[in-house]
């Protein structure tokens, strides 16, 4: 308990405060509880929530559509969500999923690293490191069913999972593309993915900005199961059983011990790796990758 209390991530209540915030500027609810078990079931615009079937899971489902990419607004519902799962001591463990065909997400949202001035940039990384660290030190077990394409920081968000179902499709390839981009993983992505599938592994994986298909991420260890698409909801919560098995307290401080030292690393050095992203995402030469990539993705259309 007292290292869980030690390891709460600092300045997470200034976040949410400001998402309700934005929130409320914008004129909308922000939450609205819906079915007979109201205080259970809850739902953001972009993120909705629902118990599993024995309550003790729930089932997150990502929906901003097209992609799910983690915009802002997307970010801070998001992470009110889990705050909230968090709290509920009815809560053990949490499915990810997407509400969108063939995507789990598309990463970072490229609108809010293009063209945009520095005070937005830096909102913006803070709240991208705020959900890895909410995500990686997670006490819930969590568990990625991961029903479509997750490059980038879709992939991020599912290698802090402690489990991941992928489904076996064409489009639904994994892995930290960012080279592909012109971009660089920050460290601290770059941690996450040795830490799953060894240096070598990542070393070859981040240069080539590799994206791998379903038997060769399970090949990897990038995902743990490759399952037929209908079957990555039901896998997820046959897993979730399994790892709901072992004592709480066993398994988070376990888990801590893991996965501690990794996120100190970035905790350490918050302030420094949000002014290094500011810098490196406002180069010209970087704001000029991002514009092409994003015209290459609207030609993808025509
Ligand atoms: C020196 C060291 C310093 C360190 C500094 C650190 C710097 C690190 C900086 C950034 C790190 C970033 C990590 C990221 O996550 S970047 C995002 C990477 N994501 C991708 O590459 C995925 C791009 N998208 C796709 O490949 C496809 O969209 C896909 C997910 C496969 C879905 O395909 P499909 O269903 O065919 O959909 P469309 O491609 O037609 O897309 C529909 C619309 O959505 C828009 N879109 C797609 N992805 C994004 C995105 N990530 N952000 C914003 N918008 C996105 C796309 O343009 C379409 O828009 P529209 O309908 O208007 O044309």
């Amino acid at each position: 308990m007292a290292l869980a209390v030690r390891m709460r991530v600092p300045c997470r209540a200034l976040l949410c405060a400001g998402a309700q915030l934005r929130g409320a500027a914008l004129g909308r609810p922000e939450w609205a509880a819906g079915g007979g078990d109201g205080a259970r079931r809850f739902a953001s615009l972009r993120v909705l929530v629902e118990p599993g079937a024995e309550g003790r899971v729930a089932v997150m489902k990502l929906k901003n559509p097209p992609v799910n990419s983690l915009s802002l607004d997307f970010l801070t519902e998001f992470l009110i969500s889990l705050e909230k799962l968090e709290n509920d001591k009815a809560f053990r463990g949490v499915v990810i999923t997407s509400d969108c065909p063939n995507v789990f997400s598309a990463g970072l949202d490229l609108r809010e690293m293009y063209g945009r001035n520095p005070g937005h940039y830096a909102e913006y990384w803070k709240a991208v490191q705020e959900l890895w660290l909410r995500l990686y030190l997670s006490n819930l077990v969590l568990v990625a069913a991961i029903n479509g394409s997750c490059p980038a920081g879709g992939c991020l968000m599912a290698l802090t999972s402690d489990v991941r179902i992928l489904s076996d499709s064409p489009k639904s390839v994994i892995g930290l593309n960012e080279t592909l981009l012109g971009i660089v993983a920050p460290f601290w992505f770059k941690d996450t993915l040795v830490n799953t599938i060894g240096h070598r592994a990542s070393e070859r994986a981040l240069q080539l900005g590799l994206l791998f298909p379903p038997a060769e991420a399970l090949q990897v260890g990038l995902v743990d199961h490759v399952v037929p698409e209908d079957q990555v909801q039901s896998m997820a919560l046959s897993v979730m059983a399994h790892w709901l098995a072992i004592p709480d307290h066993a398994r988070q401080l376990t888990k801590a011990m893991m996965r501690k030292a990794t996120a100190d690393r970035l905790i350490k050095q918050r302030e420094a790796d949000i002014q290094n992203f500011v810098s490196f995402i406002s180069r010209d030469s970087i704001q000029k990758s991002l514009q092409i990539y994003l015209e290459k993705l609207k030609q993808k259309k025509g």
